[in-house]
């Protein structure tokens, strides 16, 4: 019977951290990108700095295992991230190199490459099949052989690209917490030749189209499976099994800037789910044991349930871009990164025993496991086990989709929307203008009657000299014609606040005057308060008024905003039915606001929008 046992490599460690690698690409060949110059740079091999958009002044530093700038080779990449992990496989234990990151970022190129620059995959898998010759010389030692599967999660499906149908593979778990796909194939391979001439023919398979920002963009997450089975040549016998998942992750997308409609859209929206819910199971697991990893939300996330705070060895590389236009993308997958590298696996050796080898139904281990339409009995029973356990394709998880779906095709064609009620849209700017302004007049005279007094002076942060580094800062250059803009967020993964950052050795840098993002930096010295707080939004009128009035209104809306239904919302001062939706769809995405210049993040609302959308609602709930 298969059993796990302690990995004889672990020592009295029984664990192993998800190791996190990032991977800078080099800029493309755009005049505007060149000219700006990049938004994120490396300090040495493992820490680097980003342009902070809360503040314009400071910068955001970030610790990883490895730090892989714009000029390191494939090679480089390969032979300090990766080959590492590759002896646990040979010895029983599984192993996944996952490549995550923005749509362009340079995913496909870090794991597959082009014949001149080989990537991850080619060269992990010569290199296991070099091991295996090495190992299965010596005289006393274990019999290896090796298989590949490759499959990739488009749309919500398992399809298997060795042998492509539309058919939707089943993802199960045997009871020993094996991830196994009943129906995958499973081809042996003698050497890495035997490899290549499988591979190839499979990667022109997988799921690929031109959007805005990739020619040739991923559009499934793609993961291919080389597994090593092991037999000791003397008694006892014993098998292991080793699994190494390589995986090239599709990329977030923001479908404001990729352009994509119709069915690029709907992958779209199973890709942004699938990484939503990707960050969720991070964020799960860093939530310490207890609370329920949501594994089963996506199939990627139930895939790699072996990698993620599971029994795996794991490397994720993320892939960034250096240019602004990518700059929250970058920022949100850097966070994503920080965190996920506080995941702890639990490695161990699966292994059998083959003598004597009793006749009777054996555990799905090995080749037979993976038979076409063999559907283990722990399989069935596992749909039931669990009350907590949500069917795979649950109702919810499809109305989620769904919805996002629906709101992503609401921004493409909210124009429409727009013109049929411009009309009404303007009487109401017109009576809010009028309230407004009564307001105004009510706060100007609570002012004389409190003898209020002006803001604050931006204080100076006393981090200044702890955390100055040599390099000049770290400077946007004025773009030669339309400057690009960094995009608002809609990534998967929300910003961590700088503080939140802190315990996981990232430090802000206060550099010296910067003129990057030079939107944010208006905005961040001009709301900026002695206690660094961010209060964005807030203009002199603002500091007139009582403080603890002020913070009740702004309890008031936030709660609106994380809680309110679409009617509670519209119900609020210069939100109307698309913002509402859009404010419903981030929540859908962000969770809850965590304060209230979040609301920038949104489609159309501007720091100015922002602004007076602050005025509005904090004089009109104080009016109530
Ligand atoms: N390190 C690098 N050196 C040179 N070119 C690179 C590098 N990384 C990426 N590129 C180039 O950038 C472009 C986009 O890269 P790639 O297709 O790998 O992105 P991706 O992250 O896989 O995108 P998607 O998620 O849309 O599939 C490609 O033309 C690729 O050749």
């Amino acid at each position: 019977m298969a059993q796990r046992v302690p990995a004889a490599d672990a020592g009295a460690r029984r664990t192993s951290r998800v190791r996190v690698a990032v991977r800078l690409r080099p800029c493309l060949d755009r005049e505007e990108d060149r000219t700006e110059g990049p938004c994120v740079r490396g300090l040495d091999s493992q820490n680097l700095e980003i342009t902070n958009w809360r503040n314009a002044t400071e910068t955001v530093k970030y610790h990883f295992d490895a730090f892989h700038d714009e000029r390191t080779t494939q090679q480089g990449v390969f032979l300090s991230s990766v080959k590492p992990v590759l002896p646990h496989v040979l010895g029983g234990q599984n192993a996944s190199v996952f490549a995550y990151g923005p749509t362009g970022a340079g995913k496909t190129h870090t794991m597959l490459g082009s014949p001149d620059h080989p990537g991850v995959i080619p060269r992990a898998v010569r290199e296991v099949f070099s091991q295996v010759r090495t190992r299965g010389g010596e005289p006393e030692g274990w019999d290896y052989s090796v298989a590949m599967s490759y499959l990739e999660i488009y749309n919500e499906k398992v399809l298997d690209l060795l042998s492509p149908s539309a058919q939707d593979l089943p993802i199960r778990e045997d009871k020993d917490h094996n991830i196994l796909i009943p129906g995958l194939t499973q081809t042996l391979l003698q050497s890495f030749s035997d490899f290549d001439r499988h591979f190839i023919p499979a990667s022109l398979n997988r799921t690929t189209a031109s959007t805005k920002l990739n020619q040739r963009s991923s559009r499934s997450h793609a993961v291919l499976l080389i597994k090593v089975v092991r037999t000791q040549r003397a008694p006892p016998h014993r098998r292991q099994t080793g699994k190494l998942y390589l995986v090239d992750l599709a990329g977030s997308e923001d479908n404001r800037r990729t352009g994509n409609q119709g069915i690029r859209l709907k992958e779209s929206g199973a890709i942004n789910l699938s990484l939503f819910t990707l960050s969720k199971v991070v964020d799960a697991l860093n939530g310490g044991a207890g609370g329920r990893v949501p594994y089963r939300d996506s199939k990627l996330t139930r895939l790699l349930q072996d990698s993620l705070g599971g029994s795996a060895h794991a490397v994720m590389i993320t892939n960034i871009a250096p240019e602004y236009s990518y700059y929250f993308d970058t920022f949100s997958a850097l966070n994503f990164a920080a965190k996920s590298k506080l995941i702890v696996n639990k490695p161990f050796v699966r292994e059998t025993l083959t003598v004597p080898v009793p006749q009777v139904k054996r555990a799905r281990e090995g080749p037979e496991a993976e038979r076409p339409r063999k559907r283990p009995k722990d399989d069935r029973k596992q749909n039931t086990a669990s009350p907590s356990a949500a069917p795979h394709s649950s109702p919810s998880e499809l109305s989620v989709l769904d919805r996002l779906i629906a709101l992503e095709k609401l921004m493409m064609g909210s124009q429409e929307k727009d013109r049929q009620t411009m009309q009404q849209s303007r009487k109401e700017i017109q009576e809010l203008k009028e309230r407004q302004k009564e307001y105004e007049g009510k706060a100007l005279l609570m002012n004389r009657q409190t003898g209020g007094g002006a803001a604050g002076e931006t204080s100076a942060s006393n981090q200044d000299s702890l955390f100055r580094n040599a390099l000049p800062p770290l400077q946007r250059k004025p773009a030669s014609s339309a400057t690009t803009k960094p995009r608002k967020q809609q990534a998967v993964v929300l910003p961590l606040q700088v503080s939140q950052l802190q315990p996981l050795q990232q430090q802000v840098v206060v550099v010296k005057k910067t003129s990057v993002c030079t939107k944010r930096k208006k905005l961040s010295e001009q709301h900026e308060e002695p206690d660094g707080k961010e209060n964005a939004g807030l203009s002199s009128w603002e500091s007139h008024l009582d403080g603890s009035l002020v913070e009740r209104s702004r309890h008031k809306i936030i709660t609106v905003l994380n809680t309110g239904t679409l009617k509670d919302l519209k119900g609020l001062q210069q939100i109307g039915d698309k913002k509402a939706k859009l404010i419903l769809g981030w929540r859908e995405i962000h969770g809850h606001f965590t304060k209230l210049e979040d609301l920038i993040q949104i489609e159309g609302i501007t720091e100015k929008r922002f602004s007076s959308f602050m005025k509005a609602n904090l004089l009109s709930s104080m009016g109530k």
